[in-house]
């Protein structure tokens, strides 16, 4: 019998998860939103970002409790836990109700879902916000409207690296006197 795939785990390559912790590291980033944990797996390399930045605990969303669950016991089995807050529910219905502003979102969760929730958080983004997103490679029709979505967002320089399933990473530039949100 197939294995019921909301039950998959689907963590990130490690590669992937490397590159993630630089990308956060090297630019600094103070204020990290993941949608889609999991088990933690790329929430604990996103804490451990957080943590050498002194940026705010990551909020990471997961909509499966037992997933979430898991989440939590990983990130204090890697002594994590001060670094990240996992909230559980549907992404779309809390990206309306999340305070910003975030510095970096990452995109993992079902991709159909991501362009709506990029809508919901336009208002809650830094002037110099880091897009990223997996699986641009893995799943390109399904990712689609999400690429588009970013594409038409002015003032973005945008990039997709073929690791692991392929990341997708979009930057805005800041305004030019400076005065970047964070
Ligand atoms: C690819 S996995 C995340 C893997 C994780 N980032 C990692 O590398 O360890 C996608 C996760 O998103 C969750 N998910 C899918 N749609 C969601 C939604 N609308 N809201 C919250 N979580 C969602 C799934 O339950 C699944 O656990």
């Amino acid at each position: 019998m197939a294995a019921d795939r909301t039950q998959k785990l689907l963590n990130l390559e490690r590669p992937t998860a490397e590159l993630l912790f630089l990308l956060v590291t090297a630019s600094g980033r103070k204020r990290v939103l993941e949608i889609g944990t999991s088990n933690g797996y790329s929430a604990i390399w996103l804490a451990c970002a957080l943590k050498k930045t002194g940026g705010d605990p990551l909020t990471t969303i997961e909509q499966n409790a037992a997933k979430a669950a898991q989440a939590r016991e990983n990130l204090r089995r890697a002594g994590t836990q001060k670094y990240a807050q996992v909230i559980e529910g549907d992404a779309t219905r809390l990206c309306a109700a999340l305070d910003g502003p975030f510095d970096c979102v990452f995109f993992d969760a079902d991709r159909i879902s991501a362009p709506a929730q990029l809508e919901l958080l336009l208002p809650k983004l830094a002037d110099d916000v880091l897009l990223i997103a997996d699986n641009a490679r893995s799943h390109p029709q399904e990712i689609a409207d999400y690429l588009a979505a970013v594409e038409a967002l002015p003032q973005f320089d945008a990039t997709l690296i073929p690791v692991g399933k392929g990341l997708h990473v979009a930057y805005r530039r800041p305004p030019a006197n400076g005065n970047a949100t964070r």
